[in-house]
């Protein structure tokens, strides 16, 4: 697979003077095209803004990120992001937000048919086809995720990057949503960059998981390659060798010297 997403000695710093903030610095990675890439590492070191920067939504103060060969220098219809939270506007029906999305990249080279299907065929994607017709406010907050992803897909991204996409939702609705992006980035072939805090979650859907350090001036730590077969079932993966390895190291990264958040001994 070659290389689709590249950074080369990215770095980010906010603000000037004596008020700068580095967040990130020599950032080096590549990610090949079909690859499921996750960003892990302790809050506030640089994992939003590395996906931020990607996105374009950021302009780097250092470095060079490139998507498809093409400098990155603002957001673009090749890479689609979705965040935390849904982000629908509350005064169109699902159907509506996704073809919003749909109209601006293709409206002007396809006809109103055309755009019609390919926002049916996103919410189909997502099994999301039921609720085309209802307002965000009538379902509940995992079909929410569904149409924000069925949005982000519709264009037809190059990249999708997502922004602890289902932190909000429950273990269920979230355990479902995992599967179903599996199923959904094996049928598309989509490169995928995510950022989360579920150290499983990482594990069970990345092909590398890449390891932050601690910031300020955060830099990649670790990258691991999981090494698991696709498809991946979560019920046999709890007992499969290489997951628990690959879950065991992530946690030793994340925790294994992390000692101010030991628990004090309580009083006797
Ligand atoms: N616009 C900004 N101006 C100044 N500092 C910023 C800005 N955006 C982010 N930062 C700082 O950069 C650092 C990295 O923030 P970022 O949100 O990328 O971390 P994160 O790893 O995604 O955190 P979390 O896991 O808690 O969501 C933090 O110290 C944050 O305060």
């Amino acid at each position: 697979m070659k290389n689709f997403v590249s950074l080369e000695r990215v770095g980010q710093r906010f603000g000037s003077g004596r008020s700068a903030f580095v967040a990130l610095r020599d950032i080096d990675l590549s990610i090949a095209q079909g690859e499921f890439v996750t960003l892990i590492g302790h809050s506030g070191c640089g994992k939003s803004t590395l996906l931020n920067l990607i996105a374009g939504l950021v302009p780097a103060s250092e470095g060079v990120l490139l998507c498809a060969g093409r400098e990155i220098r603002g957001p673009g219809p090749d890479r689609a992001v979705v965040f935390q939270n849904h982000c629908l506007l509350p005064w169109l029906t699902c159907m509506e937000n996704v073809h919003l999305a749909v109209k601006r990249v293709f409206g002007a080279t396809e006809g109103a048919r055309n755009l019609e299907e390919r926002s049916a065929a996103a919410l189909r994607l997502v099994g999301m086809s039921h609720a085309a017709h209802k307002y965000p406010r009538e379902i509940s907050g995992g079909m929410k995720q569904r149409v924000g992803i069925a949005r982000a897909l519709s264009i037809e991204p190059k990249v999708l990057l997502m922004d602890e996409p289902f932190g909000a939702l429950d273990s269920l609705t979230r355990a479902h949503l995992q599967d179903a992006l599996q199923g959904i980035v094996a049928a598309t072939g989509t490169t995928t960059i995510m950022v989360t805090h579920d150290i499983d979650e990482a594990v069970l859907l990345s092909d590398r998981i890449v390891m932050l350090g601690k910031g300020p001036a955060a830099t990649i730590a670790r990258i691991l390659p999981t090494g698991l077969a696709r498809p991946r079932r979560r019920n046999t993966l709890a007992c499969d060798a290489r997951y628990l390895a690959c879950r065991a190291a992530v946690m030793d990264f994340l925790h294994g010297s992390h000692d101010e958040f030991q628990l004090e001994p309580t009083a006797a």
